[in-house]
Order: C-alpha cells, then sequence, then structure tokens
C-alpha cells in the first residue's frame, strides 16, 4: 500500500489550502491515479486498521439496490447515519432524540424507518436503476457477450437525481476494461477524504472487482483509483503524519466462497479476510 502513502505525502506537500462544504479546510490536489494490482493481495491499508465489515455491507446494499441505512443499522454498520440523522433533526417529529435512540428506532419501527431511514436514490438506486437501466446487470451481460467493449460504464451520477440525494455520490463512474482474460476496473472519484473515506473505497472497488471477476470467469487485474479533489482535511493531518511514520506491511488475502456464481448471492459470510496484521486503528473525526 505504498500508493496511498505515496499519495498521503504528495498532498501534505504540494497540496493548497482551500475551504470547503462541511466548513472544516483541507489541504488538496486536482488530478491523481493510483493503481493496484489485485494479484500481489487485497489493497487494504496495513497502516491502520481499516473495518472491513463496514465496508463488505455496504457493498452488499449496494449491489441489492438499497438505499435505505435500516439494513447497515442492523448490521451494525454506522458510517451513513450522520445524514440521515441530520434530516430526522429538522423534522417536526424530532425531540431531542440522540443517535442512539434514533438509531433504535430505525432497527424496531419499519414505518419510522422508511420515513427517516432513507438517504433518496444514491448509489444502489443509480446501480440498479438509472432511469429505468439496470447498469449492473448490464456490466455482466457485456462482459459475457462482448468482453472488448469500450462502454462498459456505470454512472452514479444521475444529474436530475442529484437535489434527492442525501449526499451527492463520490464514487461516480466507473469503468471494466478486459485483457488477456484479467479483468480491471477503473474508478472515478470526484471529492476523496483521503484520510476517512480512501481507504474504504480502495477496499470496497477491489472488492467489487473480485466479485464480478468470479461470476464472469476472469482473472484478477488492476483497480486503477483516480481521484478528483483529492483532500485531506485539517483536522486530519496528524493522523496522516502517524500514518506516514509507520512501516507498511505484507497485504492480506481476500477468500470469496468459489461456490457463489451470481453477483446477486454474495452474502457477508462468503467474505474472510486472512493474514491482515495492521498497525492499530487511528481516530479521526467525521465532517459532515
Ligand atoms: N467527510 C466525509 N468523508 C467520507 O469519507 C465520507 C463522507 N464524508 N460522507 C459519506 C461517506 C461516509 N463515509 C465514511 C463515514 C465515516 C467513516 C468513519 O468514521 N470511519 C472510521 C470508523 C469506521 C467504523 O468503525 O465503522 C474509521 O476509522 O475508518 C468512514 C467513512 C465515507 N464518506
Ligand atoms: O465514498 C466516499 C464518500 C465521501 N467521501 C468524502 C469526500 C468529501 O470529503 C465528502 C463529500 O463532500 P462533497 O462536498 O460532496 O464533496 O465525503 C469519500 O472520500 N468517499
Amino acid at each position: 500500500m505504498k500508493a496511498y502513502l505515496d499519495l498521503c505525502k504528495h498532498v501534505m506537500e504540494h497540496g493548497t489550502l482551500k475551504m470547503d462544504r462541511t466548513k472544516t479546510g483541507t489541504k488538496s490536489v486536482f488530478g491523481y491515479q493510483m493503481r493496484f494490482d489485485l494479484s500481489e493481495g487485497f489493497p487494504l491499508l496495513t497502516t491502520k486498521k481499516v473495518h472491513l465489515k463496514s465496508i463488505i455491507h455496504e457493498l452488499l446494499w449496494f449491489i441489492s439496490g438499497d438505499t435505505n441505512i435500516k439494513y447497515l443499522v442492523e448490521n451494525n454498520v454506522k458510517i451513513w447515519n450522520d445524514w440521515p440523522f441530520k434530516a430526522f433533526k429538522k423534522s417536526a417529529d424530532y425531540h431531542n432524540e440522540t443517535m442512539d435512540e434514533y438509531v433504535q428506532m430505525i432497527k424496531n419501527d419499519a414505518d419510522f424507518a422508511a420515513k427517516y431511514g432513507d438517504l433518496g436514490p444514491v448509489y444502489g438506486a443509480q446501480w440498479r436503476n438509472f432511469n429505468g437501466v439496470d447498469q449492473i446487470q448490464y456490466i455482466l451481460d457485456e462482459l459475457k457477450n462482448n468482453p472488448n467493449s469500450r462502454r462498459m460504464i456505470l454512472s452514479a451520477w444521475n444529474p436530475s437525481e442529484i437535489k434527492d440525494m442525501a449526499l451527492p455520490p463520490c464514487h461516480t463512474l466507473i469503468q471494466f476494461y478486459v485483457a488477456d482474460g484479467k479483468l480491471s476496473l477503473q474508478l472515478y472519484q470526484r471529492s476523496a477524504d483521503i484520510f476517512l473515506g480512501v481507504p474504504f473505497n480502495i477496499a470496497s472497488y477491489a472488492l467489487l472487482l473480485m466479485m464480478v471477476a468470479q461470476v464472469t470467469n476472469l482473472e484478477l487485474g488492476e483497480f486503477v483509483h483516480t481521484l478528483g479533489d483529492a483532500h485531506i482535511y485539517v483536522n486530519h493531518f496528524e493522523q496522516i503524519q502517524l500514518q506516514l511514520s509507520r512501516e507498511t506491511r505484507k497485504l492480506p488475502i481476500m477468500d470469496i466462497n468459489k461456490d457463489v456464481k451470481s453477483l446477486f448471492d454474495f452474502k457477508f459470510s462468503d467474505f474472510t479476510l486472512k493474514d491482515y496484521n495492521p498497525h492499530p486503528r487511528i481516530k479521526g473525526k467525521v465532517a459532515v
């Protein structure tokens, strides 16, 4: 994962200080690319412990087309809670409930979850139903019937629906590519929170690539990660410096249940991470 540390170093050294929507402040560069050869191991950061469980659940949630945090909170995944909680707080039904109470209400009350747990037409909705198009099914069909295609694109950026989303998509567009029997995937990420978001995003798309490769009988190629506004929030500088002071370690191995033949059949228990020995976790605040 030297590529990630190179990114951190590059932004710390060459980035421009810039204000942002969250009023936190960032150091950023525009345009940056990393490449990960998946035959070398699973690209999960070793310079801090990354909570893979959230990543797997989030990806399964995207693939299923779901956009309500109910599935996530039932599996104790908290990464999307801040946004619908913020919307709930502004509603007439809000009576000073804490985040924990809000989460309990989402878990126990289906009507409440339907009303206050939905994020709008975010990733899952666009992946499976972009103005009526199931983009995931389209990609699977192209990979099977026309793998040389240069049109294997999936877009989460649906301009007419952005206004209804809790957060406009950060991983905006992906493209698949097949050569020599190997499947590669490139992600264009318009906005990249280098400390919190990027480690998740790398692992998530590497995993999607592995899952698609398995169900299409292709070998693993590269995950290419292209960033637009690549930023480090000013309140993450210390955490980034700490990571830069740590030695990278051997990449872990991701084992996926080989019996799964359809992308839509994967379950959490089909994934096993082996030989992951990261440096300890580093905490940091998420800018909302
Ligand atoms: N500012 C910002 N950065 C992001 O990375 C981000 C957003 N906003 N909004 C939408 C999603 C939500 N994402 C998040 C949100 C929280 C964590 C986070 O707090 N991660 C901690 C703990 C994770 C856990 O225990 O599950 C971490 O140490 O990585 C990570 C990604 C990624 N995205
Ligand atoms: O998967 C994700 C989702 C979000 N982020 C980060 C990037 C930015 O710091 C914020 C989004 O704010 P915008 O003003 O909409 O750009 O979330 C990420 O890195 N990865």
